[in-house]
């Protein structure tokens, strides 16, 4: 893409209506906090674009923004609108620049999100509805920008520039995303396959890694689909990811290169590593593992079994019965004997590490998971409490299939999230699930993600998984999500000041996650097995030929 880079707003001193009159109040909507008006159908105002109307509340003058929820066409000026005493039906359709007779028009369906309250930094609901027959206004690109996220923009907040209002033309209003927000409260991308879930992360991690945040973050990858960040340091790219002496750092882990290091796994690791192992079993490891653990840092595979054997006697059946399964579970090129102390090759700020777990079964990525998370809590609260300093500032995890790792079920690594989740706030540690069956993904997880960017989902059960756990996700949200296509976004929750539809932008790296072009792979294979046969149909001619005895010529 071009490197355009939009400047954040600095203040919401900006008009909160555009010169643009899009209708005129007709009457009260359905629910105490919508409205209707009745629009000319030449002026194109979709679901989930923002109007802006006047009021006076206790004697102040204020703009109210309200969002469209619902576009219908009528004929003719309605009838309730021009029963009204109170409205000038020629007044009206002067306005609206429509004739009073045999016209198309719109009724049009607002809800009110309220006039912008500077002190509480957020909308305040007036709490009456707008005059019959008074002016609604297309609301200000620039007073959006301002409003929509939920940003201290007097503050020196991050803020990522995700996209463009997606009922605006192209480009008009930028979407900026508080980093700030949904770092410290976590950030659920939710979508079905295909429909841009990993461009929309790698969107947001590219602006997570610009000179003005550069995070701490740490990804954990089970399709491989995050290489590509590698680009933000290409040159070409400079005006975008570097300043002065920065430039991200891209810390690609290739799955022969993941360790589990067995001194930073607990006791329920092991047993869950373990296969099957009776009562006896259980509780000689237990005595075995409480004593290595007292003793070192260093435990291997052999250690554990000589332990087992110490506990119990050279002779043990049940360490024999152990050491099988140990060396079944830990003798394995995964698992090293040194925990890990240095933590900063896989956090650091302005630098992303990306954990390709394609070649590890799904249990030994949830215990990775586990042990890693685990393992980072404990040395954000160690630096939050000052008895350690490794990690002495913020982090970011981002989990790509996350109902893998906090199903709806049992993951070795669900209740290091779930702690995460719910205690990372105080200690500087955020945490991003992305996930294309939000309906498996276990419901407090879900439910603590404060901020949510949710694209086309169609599966029923997903669409009530998320309206039962996303606190932002209301009708007029969850309406949209079928109709949504690749790279259309709802942006929600705590990180914005109310539910915006988005256009997310392009990449500046490129998209590593392209699915297969099957026909296209077909062809370009079915050429490599032709030539191949062809080749071997010559060389095998070939060698009859020199198997030819020419003496009986
Ligand atoms: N904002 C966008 N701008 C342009 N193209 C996009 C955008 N978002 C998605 N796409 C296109 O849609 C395709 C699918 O996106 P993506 O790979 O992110 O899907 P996904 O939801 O992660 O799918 P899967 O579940 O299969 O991994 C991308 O290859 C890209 O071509």
């Amino acid at each position: 893409m071009s490197n355009d880079l939009p400047d954040p707003p600095q203040n919401r001193n900006v008009p909160a209506a555009s010169d643009t009159v899009v209708g005129t109040v007709e009457q009260p909507g359905d629910s105490a906090d919508e409205f209707q008006f009745i629009a000319p159908n030449d002026i194109d105002v979709r679901t989930g674009e923002f109007i802006v109307y006047n009021t006076t509340v206790e004697g102040e003058h204020h703009n109210v923004l309200a969002r469209v929820t619902n576009t219908e066409q009528e004929r003719g000026l309605p009838g309730d609108f021009l029963a009204n005493p109170g409205v000038d039906s020629d007044a009206v359709a002067d306005a609206l620049g429509v004739p009073t007779g045999d016209v198309e028009l719109n009724s049009v369906t607002a809800r009110i999100i309220g006039y912008f309250n500077d002190d509480m930094g957020t909308f305040t609901n007036p709490r009456s509805l707008p005059d019959p027959g008074s002016r609604v206004y297309l609301a200000n690109n620039a007073f959006l920008e301002a409003v929509l996220p939920n940003a201290d923009w007097e503050s020196d907040a991050g803020l990522a520039h995700v996209g463009w209002l997606l009922n605006r033309p192209a480009r008009d209003a930028n979407v900026f995303l508080p980093i700030d927000e949904f770092a410290s409260t976590h950030l659920a991308i939710l979508a079905s396959t295909g429909s841009g879930k990993s461009y929309t992360a790698s969107v947001i991690m590219e602006e997570m890694m610009r000179p003005s945040s550069r995070a701490a973050m740490l990804v954990f990858d089970p399709h491989g689909e995050y290489d590509t960040l590698e680009d933000m340091r290409k040159s070409k790219y400079e005006d975008v990811f570097s300043d002065g002496d920065y430039t991200p750092e891209v810390n690609i882990v290739q799955p022969d290169e993941i360790t589990i290091a067995i001194p930073d796994l607990n006791y329920g690791d092991l047993l869950a590593l373990l296969d099957g192992p009776s009562d006896k079993m259980k509780y000689i490891l237990q005595k075995a593992w409480r004593k290595l653990q007292q003793e070192t840092n260093d435990i291997s595979a052999h250690d554990l079994v000589r332990t087992c054997y110490e506990e119990d006697g050279e002779q043990s059946d049940t360490a024999e019965a152990l050491e099988w399964r140990i060396q079944r579970a830990l003798g394995r090129d995964l698992f090293v004997r040194a925990a890990r102390e240095d933590l900063t090759d896989l956090v650091a700020p302005g630098q992303v590490t990306v954990l390709k777990l394609n070649q590890l079964s799904k249990d030994d990525q949830q215990m990775l998971a586990a042990a890693l998370l685990r393992k980072l809590y404990e040395a954000r609260e160690e630096a939050m409490r000052g008895d350690d300093d490794r990690l002495d500032f913020p982090l970011f995890t981002l989990l790509e299939e996350g109902h893998r790792f906090a199903p709806d079920g049992n993951a070795r690594s669900l209740g290091i999230l779930r702690t995460i989740l719910s205690e990372g706030r105080k200690f500087g540690f955020g945490v991003g699930i992305i996930s294309q069956r939000p309906s498996k993904l276990d419901a407090d997880v879900l439910s603590q993600c404060g901020t949510q960017v949710i694209m086309q989902i169609q599966n029923p059960n997903d669409q009530q998984a998320i309206q039962q756990s996303v606190e932002s996700a209301g009708q007029d949200v969850l309406d949209e999500l079928p109709g949504l296509t690749p790279g259309q976004a709802v942006i929600s929750g705590d990180a914005m000041n109310t539910p915006v539809l988005t256009r997310i932008r392009h990449r500046h790296t490129e998209h590593g996650a392209d699915s297969l072009n099957a026909t296209s792979e077909w062809r370009t294979s079915w050429e490599t097995h032709n030539e191949e046969q062809n080749r071997s149909v010559v060389n095998a001619y070939d060698e009859e030929e020199d198997d030819v005895d020419d003496t009986a010529l």
